[in-house]
């Protein structure tokens, strides 16, 4: 996985298509509206027009009438639908696509290969896997770029992402991986931080300050090993007493099967990204 960097790339006249605003099309054009894209140029388009115009108000970017105005222009269309849609709307939007435009998908388990067979053979298709916390600028993509997709190109997808926190290149064999790791993640942690505050509330504590206190505590783990690069085992024989509470607590998550737990969740995404491309 490489990053690349995207200085001095101007977003100001570039022209985003967005069909399918939602969970996470939605963060996308956030995350690209921050990058510089203007407002006026990131055009959006849902399945209708009412929910097209709420997108865009949520967002501050602009509705299109169709999917078909929303196109028009764009250097970019970024293909927000759900994956048994998209092939779907990539016909649909085969004989309008500008040209040296950039096709983006987000789909999970819908193949460059898919997508390109669906195009005519010199369009530049790219994927990116998000998550949605890039919504906060702390989220992670992985950019998959097909075989026609110029360095210009690339370079301009990279600096569209350079608000989401991480934005890295990927293969798409990777991605399986990826998505284990950072693109179905979030739900994962929500999960545990949902847990953790419901048994601090059972400990006692009133809600707002057990919620506060678990997300300060996870965000200030995640924060510390940043900052210091050091192991999360060494982390974590740092905070255990000789005979002291932690290690008590510890002795109860391995018991419980925590590790294999977290170990079960990430594979069982990434097999499902994998069964999803053999189709
Ligand atoms: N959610 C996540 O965390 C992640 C999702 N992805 C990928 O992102 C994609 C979208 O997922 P998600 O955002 O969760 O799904 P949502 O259902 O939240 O959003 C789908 C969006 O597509 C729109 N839409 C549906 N049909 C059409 C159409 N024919 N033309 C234009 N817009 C249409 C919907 O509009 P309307 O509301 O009007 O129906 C909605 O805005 C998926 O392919 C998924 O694999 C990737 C990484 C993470
Ligand atoms: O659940 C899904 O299929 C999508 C892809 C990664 C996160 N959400």
């Amino acid at each position: 996985m490489t990053d690349t960097s995207t200085d001095s790339i101007d977003l100001s006249a570039i022209r985003v298509a967005l069909i399918g605003a939602g969970n996470m099309g939605g963060p996308v054009g956030r995350t690209m509206l921050d990058a510089g894209v203007r407002p006026e140029n990131l055009r959006i388009a849902n399945s209708i027009p009412t929910s097209s115009e709420r997108a865009a108000e949520e967002l501050g970017a602009t509705a299109a009438a169709s999917r078909a105005e929303a196109i028009e222009g764009a250097d970019v269309v970024v293909l927000g639908v759900k994956p048994y849609q998209i092939l779907d709307l990539v016909a649909e939007l085969r004989d309008d696509l500008p040209d040296g435009a950039v096709v983006l998908s987000l789909a999970a388990g819908t193949t460059l290969a898919q997508i390109q067979d669906a195009l005519p053979s010199d369009a530049a298709v790219a994927r990116a896997m998000p998550n949605t916390p890039i919504s906060v600028g702390e989220g992670a993509v992985g950019l998959m770029r097909g075989d026609a997709v110029s360095d210009e190109q690339h370079a301009l997808l990279h600096a569209l992402f350079s608000s989401a926190g991480v934005a890295v290149d990927i293969t798409e064999e990777q991605v399986h991986a990826f998505i284990g790791t950072a693109g179905s993640m979030p739900a994962f942690v929500f999960t545990i931080i949902e847990a953790m505050t419901d048994e601090a509330v059972r400990l006692g504590l009133k809600r707002d300050l057990a919620a506060s206190l678990v997300q300060q505590t996870v965000r200030g783990a995640a924060t510390m090993l940043t900052e210091s690069g050091t192991h999360p085992a060494v982390a974590k024989n740092a905070v255990s007493s000789p005979g002291g509470t932690t290690v008590q607590g510890l002795a109860a998550l391995e018991r419980e099967g925590v590790r294999a737990g977290v170990a079960a969740a990430m594979a069982a995404a990434a097999d499902s990204s994998r069964a999803m491309s053999r189709g």
